[in-house]
């Protein structure tokens, strides 16, 4: 497993940001103008070898793996590969996800027709990723690793692409066992309810 350390500082870190982060950004856009466009064919043509020359010269040099989840010596997170929050992923929304004093977990972001599943509608899967997501964050307690054991969604109407929002909250811990729920609402209410249960994995326990 990619848990990481790379000895750098927090102006490297801002670096990185500013440089990955609009590369990621245009990508995400290049993945909506793919699905929305309506250029001629010959347009469609070019771009295509555009782009297949632009993933060339990314590939030049890269990793063997996934980015995993790496951590600066200040114990900052780096889990910029992540599919719901990932700085470098485009695939992500991408999520950012605020904590409160008391512990909830809230996020307001757009979902778009990367995500769609029935016509309008956010596909079923990807409610339960952003909700694995921040359910998943708020288990966690300091440093120790949680993992998804068990995720049950109720789909109490459809979701509409468009603006969003999530929350989780723990309700209780037993054990190694922390038990989120948590919720996806667009504007007039919750469209999907959550109960997680979230579990600190023997290899980590002391
Ligand atoms: C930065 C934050 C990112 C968050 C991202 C979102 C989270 C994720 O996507 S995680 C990825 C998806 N999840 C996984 O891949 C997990 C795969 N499963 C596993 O690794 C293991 O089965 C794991 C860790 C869940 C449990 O294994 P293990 O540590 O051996 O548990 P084990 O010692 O047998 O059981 C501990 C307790 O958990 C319970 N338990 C075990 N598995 C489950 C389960 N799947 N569901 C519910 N309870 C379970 C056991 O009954 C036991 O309970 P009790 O203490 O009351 O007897």
């Amino acid at each position: 497993m990619r848990f990481t350390v790379e000895d750098i500082d927090t102006s490297e870190v801002a670096r990185r940001k500013a440089l990955y982060g609009p590369l990621t950004e245009v990508v995400r856009e290049l993945i909506d103008a793919t699905i929305r466009t309506e250029v001629d064919d010959d347009t469609i043509r070019e771009v295509h070898a555009q782009v297949r020359a632009a993933t060339d010269r990314l590939r030049a040099r890269q990793s063997d793996g996934p980015f995993g989840v790496r951590f600066t010596n200040d114990g900052d997170g780096m889990a910029w590969g992540n599919a719901v929050i990932g700085l470098r992923n485009a695939i992500a929304p991408p999520l950012t996800i605020a904590r409160d004093p008391d512990g909830t977990h809230r996020s307001q972001f757009v979902l778009g027709a990367a995500y769609e599943g029935p016509p309008g509608l956010v596909h079923g899967g990807i409610c339960a990723l952003v909700l694995d997501q921040i359910l998943g964050m708020t288990a966690l307690a300091g440093d120790k690793p949680s993992f998804t054991g068990t995720l049950t969604l109720r789909f109490r109407r459809s979701t509409p692409l468009g603006p969003l929002r999530a929350q989780a909250r723990v309700d209780r811990v037993e054990g190694v066992k922390t038990f989120v729920v948590g919720s996806l609402s667009d504007a007039d209410g919750v469209t999907v309810e959550a109960e997680g249960v979230f579990i600190l994995p023997a290899w980590a326990r002391e």
